[in-house]
């Protein structure tokens, strides 16, 4: 098996049931040592590739290495190789963190000696010593992902995977759990495999990204270079008066593709700067004030929405009007 890349998938598919085809020819490489965000709308299969990859499932068919290992064949060499952090763990909240920590480090073979000592340094590492011996119970949204981090890290794997680390974590929570996740990639050179509905979360902490729908790979790439091949400008435009919306929205809409998000238009461009004088032009000769206007490079966001057709989970979920732009495999 493919030793050469921490994961690597080859043509996956997988039916629930007779007919309902969650995963339809998945194939990707996930390099030791980086961080590999999989990207998606609800529904599209992250979770169900996530099982996969983890021994939870098996697939329909396809082939699948992880650490090496061929996942039908070798699931046990998988599991010791492996940290996993998924979504409602449904772990003994009456425990401390400590227990918990030392519990798991028992298990995977730990002396008792050795089980306290791990216990100690991760809770120091994730910033959980003073709430150790606390029962899991009292601890903040944040402090339990702290602790599901700890836990899938506690027996040095070299492979760990996270699905939606920071779903439900206010902004504050979530960035302190980046930071935290890029320093601990850092200092043990983890391959990490996380899956996020957040755009700005891949963007953030991602070498690499792979955009899934309807179960199947629609991109893969680095942030950097998904945003260039978009090759489009974005103009941004927000009425002086909100009265206006509306009637602005109307009027980009005929001849160019725009998203609005509260009181702001979006209108996608191949030519920003001669699309902007002909928006001026039509702006004015409707008499409609504009409080401001910008040109800006295209999002992850943008990347997203053209490629899936959904606006991704935001900090502004009022979105009132998608225009989608149906998928464009050209950016393969
Ligand atoms: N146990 C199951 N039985 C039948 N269908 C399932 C099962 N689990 C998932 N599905 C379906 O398979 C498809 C992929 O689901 P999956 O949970 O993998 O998506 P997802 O991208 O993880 O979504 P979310 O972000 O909502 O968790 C969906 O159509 C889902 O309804």
């Amino acid at each position: 098996m493919e030793k050469r890349y921490a994961i690597s998938a080859c043509n996956v598919t997988k039916y629930y049931g007779n007919n309902h085809q969650a995963l339809n020819g998945i194939s990707l490489d996930v390099k030791w040592g980086e961080i590999y965000g999989f990207l998606g709308p609800n529904g599209a299969g992250k979770s169900t590739l996530i099982q996969i990859l983890t021994t939870l499932m098996l697939p329909t068919d396809g082939s699948v290495s992880v650490a090496g290992y061929d996942v039908v064949h070798q699931a046990d060499l998988i599991r010791q190789s492996i940290g996993v952090a998924l979504q409602d763990t449904g772990v003994d909240a009456m425990l401390t963190g400590r227990e918990l920590l030392h519990i798991q480090a028992r298990l995977f073979g730990f002396s008792r000696l050795d089980a306290k000592a791990r216990a100690n340094e991760l809770l120091r590492q994730f910033g959980l010593e003073d709430a150790g011996d606390n029962r899991i119970k009292s601890y903040s949204g944040g402090m339990r992902r702290r602790l599901d981090l700890a836990l899938a890290l506690v027996h040095h794997p070299p492979i760990v995977f996270l699905d939606e680390p920071t779903t439900g974590l206010d902004p504050v929570n979530r960035i302190g759990l980046w930071k935290l996740l890029q320093e601990v990639q850092h200092q043990t050179g983890v391959t990490v495999f996380l899956t996020t509905q957040y755009l700005e979360e891949a963007d953030a902490l991602c070498d690499n990204i792979g955009i899934i729908n309807h179960g199947q790979i629609v991109a893969e790439d680095t942030p950097q270079t998904l945003k260039r091949r978009l090759k489009r400008d974005v103009i941004e435009l927000e009425p002086e008066h909100e009265a206006d919306i509306e009637r602005l929205s109307s009027l980009l809409q005929q001849n160019s593709e725009t998203v609005r998000d509260r009181n702001l238009i979006r209108v996608f461009t191949p030519h920003g700067a001669s699309t902007v004088t002909n928006i001026l032009n039509q702006v004015a000769a409707a008499h409609i004030e504009l409080a401001s206007l910008k040109v800006a490079p295209p999002t992850l966001d943008d990347v997203f929405l053209e490629l899936t057709g959904f606006q991704s989970t935001s900090e502004n979920p009022t979105i009132d009007s998608v225009r989608a732009v149906g998928s464009d495999t050209s950016l393969l």
